[in-house]
């Protein structure tokens, strides 16, 4: 709904729809009417637009998407249009945030003013459709071409300081400042002032001329920044039309683009992706705790054990999340470099103005090296950071078990181990979780926190606290080796190593993940972690090729089938991107060349082996890379490992780059249709055998196709778990 007021001869209209005054069906329709009402009272002389509450409108109600009830009446650009065609001069007053349809509104008012510490854009890209009620008509004629297309094709919040010095924003409200006073005073002295240019579509586009060259600067960008994305694209193509159309004409390209990426896939992934953000935060483990019911502990200090690649990134997010930080490396080499790139990395913040000079001292300050265990006594929680070995981590384990403080919380950022077996050496298993953060620590944003089987309500919601404070995607699983993302990534990696032993080479399989829309391929993605890493946890496992008895078959591990060429590759030296070698070769920059040497070890293992290589296609590559994973997806929701879907999206979208707009591997599979996709896992599995377990077809995939053919996913869990509670259901 809106609120409608006359104060001193000027009307405000301000809308309420908490929490964010989104632009829902009742709000559009009341908008609109005390427009009017404003627009044909003769005592009112000018009219302000503002947001109750927490903000301005956020744009239009994303929950309305795809459903009819968008397409009624009136439509955000009904109320632009009328703001813009009003006799009396309209001003936007923005706190908070004006995004999308809000920023719409506002570029439909004459003038436009803004709190200080408020932000503008418009981020329908991220949604996978683009700004609908001519934001793309009108932003480009009052801030440029350039940096429209900049806005508009990524999606960026900018701060309203930025929107004045472009000439988005009139003036800019001080911190401190009442907005709806400015506004109302700015409203008056509005009133006798000519309209004509201060409707944005009456002007022309500044740099126009530019077009062409802009143009192309940009879709190269946004090709290489959203491989395989739509909405970028056809962002630019209708920003295009603002500089050589007229504005009515620029608006119907708007609108048939709007229809182009409302009917594709990518946007019903990505509105999935917006809400599936949100979603994750609002954890459950059935039957016995939830966000809502669980009182996280306060966390002033933390400790990190171990200063290598992981320990350093845990602390610089420790430390953002601001937390006296005590780190613990008892090699004084390793602590040094440790330290000294922690510091450097808060004075590169500091210079790249991501925090002030203020914080930056804090963090400083808060950083705490210790070179014995005894340093942690008073941390709140600590988390171990060292090499992926239960043995040692055990010993740590023991360790704090002693000096730590009885209520502290004990966690690893374990990748893949059991986090039930390191609770078992203490005495407080209920404090024992896992943490486990993505690589660089404090770049990637996801955190998998991992309950125990005994972690208590407390510890869930603390680590669950801490990961929100830390502004990480944080997602909770349950225990298993490699847990939710690395237990299902295992087959992406041993299928891409399959593909290349039956006739596939590195880059064809990466060139497919492409353009599928990753950032980078399986192969490439080796070398930048290091193919020393996967060798490593390997070897932990007994598995490497060096480790196994004579007359081992090479290419089998007990009954299942195993890949040694990554291996091979660790074992000539090829170790990645560090080594100027691995999967590819590197030849002064970043950029991957295939060598022939790597082809020429796989070429003789599969003589060696007798394998006929084989041409395979595009599709199937794509199949056996990701059906698997979808796979062993459904076994870690049947399992209750994860506790919906759109978790392992979160977790494969913000741990492993997963594409946006397929949603994610869940999503995708949705996309593509349940059936089909148990089709070819089916056909896969007749194929493969007991020696490829990976694609035995997930009872509760098969239970959903057999039954309810491609369910809506927001159903998977609901229609499974009802039939698996039901006696002798067999599942
Ligand atoms: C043209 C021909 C086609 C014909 C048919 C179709 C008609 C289509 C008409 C087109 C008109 C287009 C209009 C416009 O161009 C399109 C848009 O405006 S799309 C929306 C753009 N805006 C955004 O993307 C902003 C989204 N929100 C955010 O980014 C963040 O919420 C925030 C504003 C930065 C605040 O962040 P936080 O403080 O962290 O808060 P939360 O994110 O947790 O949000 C709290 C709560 O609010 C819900 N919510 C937020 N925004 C919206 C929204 N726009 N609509 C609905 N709900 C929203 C969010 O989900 C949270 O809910 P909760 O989890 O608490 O339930």
């Amino acid at each position: 709904m809106a609120k409608y007021s006359v104060e001193n001869e000027v009307a405000v209209i301000a809308v309420d729809n908490p929490p964010m005054n989104a632009l829902s069906h009742h709000v559009r329709k009341s908008l609109l009417k005390y427009l009017k009402e404003a627009e044909s009272d003769e005592k009112v002389t000018s009219i302000v637009l503002c947001g109750d509450g927490r903000t301005f409108p956020v744009g239009a109600d994303i929950k309305e998407f795809h459903k009819s009830v968008s397409k009624l009446g009136p439509t955000i650009l009904d109320i632009v249009d009328a703001l813009e065609k009003s006799k009396k001069p309209t001003i936007a007053a923005i706190h908070g945030n004006a995004l999308g349809g809000g920023l719409e509104i506002a570029l439909g008012c004459h003038y436009r003013i803004a709190m200080t510490n408020s932000k503008v854009g418009l981020p329908e890209v991220k949604l996978g459709i683009l700004p609908g009620a001519g934001g793309t008509q009108r932003l480009p004629r009052v801030i440029g071409l350039d940096n429209a297309m900049q806005w508009i094709a990524y999606g960026g919040h900018h701060s309203a300081g930025i929107g004045a010095s472009l000439g988005l924003i009139d003036r800019v409200v001080p911190q401190g400042g009442n907005i709806r006073e400015h506004a109302i005073l700015f409203a008056k002295a509005a009133v006798g002032k000519s309209l004509g240019q201060r409707r944005l579509s009456n002007i022309s586009v500044p740099d126009a001329a530019k077009v062409e060259s802009l143009m192309a600067k940009h879709l190269k960008e946004v090709s290489k920044k959203s491989r395989g994305a739509l909405a970028p694209i056809v962002c630019l193509q209708v920003i295009k039309s603002s500089a050589l159309l007229s504005y009515q004409e620029g608006l119907e390209s708007e609108r048939q683009g709007m229809f182009t990426l409302l009917a594709s896939s990518q946007s019903r992934a990505q509105i999935y992706s917006f809400f599936a953000e949100r979603q994750v935060s609002k954890w459950s483990v059935p039957g016995v705790t939830n966000y809502q019911n669980a009182v996280p502990m306060k966390v002033k200090a933390v400790g990190v054990v171990g200063l290598g690649t992981m320990g350093r990134g845990i602390a610089i997010c420790c430390l953002r999340a601001g937390k006296i930080t005590y780190v613990l490396e008892m090699n004084t080499k390793a602590q040094t470099a440790g330290v000294k790139y922690i510091r450097g990395y808060i004075e590169t913040m500091r210079k790249r103005k991501q925090i002030n000079d203020q914080q930056s001292s804090m963090m400083n300050n808060a950083l705490i090296p210790v070179d014995n265990y005894n340093g942690l006594k008073n941390v709140d929680l600590v988390i171990e950071a060292v090499f992926e070995s239960m043995k040692i981590k055990k010993e740590i384990f023991k360790k704090l078990e002693k000096v730590c403080k009885p209520s502290a919380i004990l966690a690893s950022n374990t990748s893949t181990l059991n986090i039930d077996e390191m609770a078992s050496v203490t005495k407080r298993p209920q404090k024992v979780a896992g943490m486990h953060f993505f690589a660089p620590a404090h770049i990637m944003m996801l955190l998998e926190n991992i309950r125990g089987e005994k972690s208590s309500p407390e510890t869930i919601a603390t680590i669950m606290d801490l990961g929100k404070q830390m502004r990480k995607t944080t997602v909770l699983v349950g225990n298993c080796h490699g847990f939710v993302g690395n237990r299902m990534f295992a087959y992406y990696t041993a299928e891409s190593s399959f593909l290349l032993e039956e006739g596939a080479y590195p880059k064809q399989v990466d060139d497919v993940l492409l353009d599928y829309g990753f950032a980078m391929g399986r192969f490439q993605v080796g070398d930048l972690s290091g193919t020393d890493i996967g060798y490593k946890i390997r070897r932990e496992r007994g598995l490497t090729h060096k480790q196994q008895p004579a007359g081992t078959p090479e290419r089998k591990r007990g009954d299942r089938r195993y890949s040694p060429l990554d291996d091979f590759l660790y074992e000539k030296g090829r170790y990645g991107l560090k080594a100027r070698k691995g999967w590819y070769k590197y030849e002064g920059s970043r950029t991957p060349i295939p060598d022939p040497e790597v082809r020429k070890m796989i070429d003789d293992f599969r003589k060696r082996h007798n394998i006929n290589p084989r041409h395979i296609s595009p599709e199937e590559t794509l199949q056996r890379m990701i059906f698997p994973l979808v796979n062993e997806g459904f076994n870690v929701l049947d399992e209750g490992i994860a506790a919906n879907p759109w978790d392992i999206d979160m977790i494969f979208q913000h741990g492993y780059a997963w594409p946006r707009h397929t949603g994610g591997p869940m999503y995708y599979a949705y996309t593509i249709g349940l059936p089909q996709v148990l089709k070819v896992i089916e056909e896969r599995w007749k194929l493969a055998g007991a020696s490829e377990p990976h694609w035995k077809p997930s009872k509760m995939l098969t239970w959903l196709v057999e039954h309810h053919g491609n369910p809506d996913i927001n159903d998977w869990i609901k229609l499974y778990k009802e039939r698996k509670s039901q006696p002798n259901s067999n599942l």
